[in-house]
């Protein structure tokens, strides 16, 4: 069954991707999540089991400037920033988006990594999704609810750079094989005050880091 307001316009994709004028391989669907649907979303993240955990930089511990949680089928463990971060349950309104994920766009994902940015001091630095246990030629879907930030592209060898503010509601698909050419990240925004959540559905290699 089809459910409500889970649909969109392509052709508002289609001109949004243009505006922002970005060559790198994504799409870009203002509003995919209905504002009722934001909120079941953000009422469901209060629950989730955020951590804030320490990662190494130049051998000194410090917690990421965020939180964090990863849902995902068993098997589905992921290791993101040298964390090793065991799979939780998928709970009912991230399962949704997954589904819609696949029927909309027959974007299959086992994983979603769920990013909380308390205000804009929590960021997120340069980097690609390009871990190993990510399925050769599987897209990633970043969802945001809340508030909104700028969100950065470059290219790793031109360093041309663009800027794509995305908003709540907001779906931005970054296809196969860009992770290989290209880099993302999420400055500090001193200006913004509220919180801003972002899923990005993954599709792993199950059981990559199963042993024996
Ligand atoms: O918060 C965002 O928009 C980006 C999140 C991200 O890049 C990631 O989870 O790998
Ligand atoms: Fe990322």
């Amino acid at each position: 069954m089809k459910q409500q307001g889970f649909s969109f316009d392509l052709s508002q994709s289609a001109q949004a991707a243009a505006a922002t004028q970005c060559p790198a391989p994504i799409t870009l669907v203002r509003g995919f999540l209905n504002v009722e649907q934001q909120q079941a979303l953000m009422q469901e993240a209060q629950h989730y089991p955020f951590e804030r955990p320490q990662i190494r930089v130049y051998g000194q511990y410090h917690p990421i400037p965020r939180s964090q949680v990863w849902f995902a089928d068993k098997g589905c463990d992921y290791r993101y920033s040298n964390l090793f971060i065991e799979a939780v349950d998928w709970p009912k309104y991230a399962q949704r988006c997954r589904d819609m994920l696949a029927r909309e766009f027959g974007l299959q994902s086992n994983g979603v990594l769920v990013n909380r940015y308390r205000d804009g001091n929590d960021t997120m630095g340069w980097h690609s999704d390009d871990e190993v246990e990510i399925e050769p030629g599987s897209d990633i879907a970043s969802l945001t609810l809340g508030a909104s930030r700028d969100f950065l592209i470059r290219h790793k060898q031109t360093k041309a750079r663009y800027t794509i503010a995305l908003t709540s509601g907001d779906l931005l698909i970054m296809h196969w094989p860009m992770q290989q050419a290209w880099q993302h990240s999420l400055p500090k925004r001193k200006a913004v005050s509220d919180c801003r959540l972002n899923y990005t559905f993954r599709q792993l290699v199950p059981n990559f880091h199963a042993t024996g």
